[in-house]
């Protein structure tokens, strides 16, 4: 027998699937069991459908959860501590002896309950991290009931974290294991970059993940000194050293990748590398216009991300995938560049392809996991609605999402949060405030 009781029925205007491009159906009524979306039907066809929680959004989009693909969530306690710097100065100068002084487990958990709250709040549901601390991050998602990608970080040189390359490892493969059975968290090995991490170390990154299964997660040609440093100091780009090291493949998701000329463009699409791209700390940091509507001709998978809230400085999807489509028509001087509807899909779909969980996540349709987000569009800033789609990406902001569910748990009702206590988040960020000042 057909079912036609559910946990939770919503009924709603506007459906965004993102399963085609633009597809939008009008007054559907999207049923959730468990953790997936178990049918989706037009209202008047859903009529004799009943649900514990019944939610009727009269004048509200449904649309798949934002993938944050590259995010260092934790650093929201760094938030405008040192901003309008180039990275290198930025990073050398400021954040690193932050970091040496301040990033402990609880710093991590904190810093990135208090991110991961923004990113609820801002329509985010899956979030693509790299920071150390493991599982501070993880015990975040896991309070904040996010779909967590927790990113391994690996360098050369000794933290708080850990003392070695060898050490950075075997803490993330030590501190993964207790996370493997969990639906929302997922590991990542991520190597900081190219000029954070020696050949050896590259090649121990590409054994595990392989060994694994892990996906790679690392800032890639970020910057034109980056670049022409490693012509200097190997003798080849970092995509030609990285490729020679093996590092190259579907498993890696390359940060920025601002600096690619045609024929890198052509590798990065033939090798299936998925790229994140984060138009607003590129901005900021000055370090270029990443060339996206080539990369798309190309067919390569570029996600959108945030970065970490000390370089962008807000963790909002809404602002960045309206980045991404102005940008790259400021790029090219061409407006047609990344339209409103393939930004949206960046912003979705992609980011979840990238991640290896597109039968997972990323559009809405019977049998994926409910990672969905609803969006009013009955203030007077959105009206009138003549297009949902254009209005995401041009109009609406972060503070028009009303609702939230992640893997079929409602983590935000009409904007006030289930899972997290966003008092108490307010209280601890000042707390570390005081604590950083001093
Ligand atoms: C090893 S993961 C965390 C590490 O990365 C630093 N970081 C943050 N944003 C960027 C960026 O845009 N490029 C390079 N490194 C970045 C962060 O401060 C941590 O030290
Ligand atoms: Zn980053």
């Amino acid at each position: 027998m057909t079912q036609t009781h559910f946990q939770t029925l919503i009924h709603a205007r506007w459906l965004i699937t993102i399963e085609q491009d633009g597809e939008i159906l009008h007054h559907h009524t999207l049923a959730i069991e468990n953790d997936s979306i178990a049918a989706i039907a037009p209202t008047a066809d859903a009529a004799h459908w009943t649900a514990d929680e019944v939610i009727t959004l009269d004048e509200h989009a449904l649309m798949p959860g934002f993938v944050n693909l590259h995010g260092h969530s934790a650093m929201t306690l760094l938030r405008g501590y040192a901003d309008d710097l180039a990275l290198m100065d930025w990073l050398q100068n400021h954040i690193w002896p932050a970091e040496g002084k301040h990033v402990s487990h609880d710093f991590v958990r904190d810093g990135s309950m208090i991110g991961m709250a923004e990113m609820i709040r801002s329509g985010t549901t899956t979030i693509n991290d790299m920071y150390f601390y493991h599982s501070a991050v993880a015990e975040a998602g896991q309070k904040a009931a996010m779909r967590t990608f927790v990113g391994a970080s690996i360098l050369e040189f000794p933290t708080n974290y850990a003392q070695n390359s060898d050490e950075y490892i075997r803490r993330a493969m030590t501190e993964r294991e207790a996370y493997l059975n969990d639906p929302l968290i997922t590991f990542t090995l991520a190597p900081h970059a190219p000029y954070t991490v020696s050949d050896d170390t590259f090649r121990k990154v590409i054994a595990t993940s392989e060994k694994h299964n892990m996906l790679v997660h690392c800032h890639i040609h970020e910057t034109a000194d980056e670049v022409n440093n490693s012509v200097k100091e190997h003798g080849k780009r970092p995509l030609a050293r990285l490729n020679d090291l093996g590092v190259l493949n579907d498993k890696l998701i390359g940060a920025h990748m601002v600096h690619l000329n045609d024929e890198e463009i052509v590798l990065v699409a033939r090798l299936n590398i998925a790229i994140a791209h984060n138009p607003s700390s590129n901005m900021k940091l000055a370090s270029g216009i990443a060339p996206i509507q080539k990369l798309l001709d190309a067919g390569v998978t570029v996600g959108i991300g945030t970065d970490g809230a000390a370089s962008n400085n807000k963790l909002d999807m809404f602002a960045e995938t309206r980045s991404a489509a102005l940008l790259a028509k400021v790029g090219t001087l061409n407006p047609t560049a990344v339209p409103a509807a393939t930004a949206l899909r960046m912003a979705t779909l992609e980011g979840a392809k990238a991640l290896h969980i597109a039968d997972k996540v990323g559009s809405l349709k019977v049998g994926k996991r409910a990672d969905l987000i609803a969006i009013d569009m009955g203030s007077l800033e959105t009206a009138p609605a003549f297009d949902v789609i254009s209005h995401i990406i041009y109009t609406a902001g972060r503070e028009h999402v009303t609702h939230s569910w992640i893997n079929g748990r409602c983590v935000m009702r009409a904007r006030t949060l289930t899972t997290l206590d966003e008092s108490a988040l307010k209280i601890t960020a000042s707390e570390w405030r005081e604590r950083i000042q001093k």
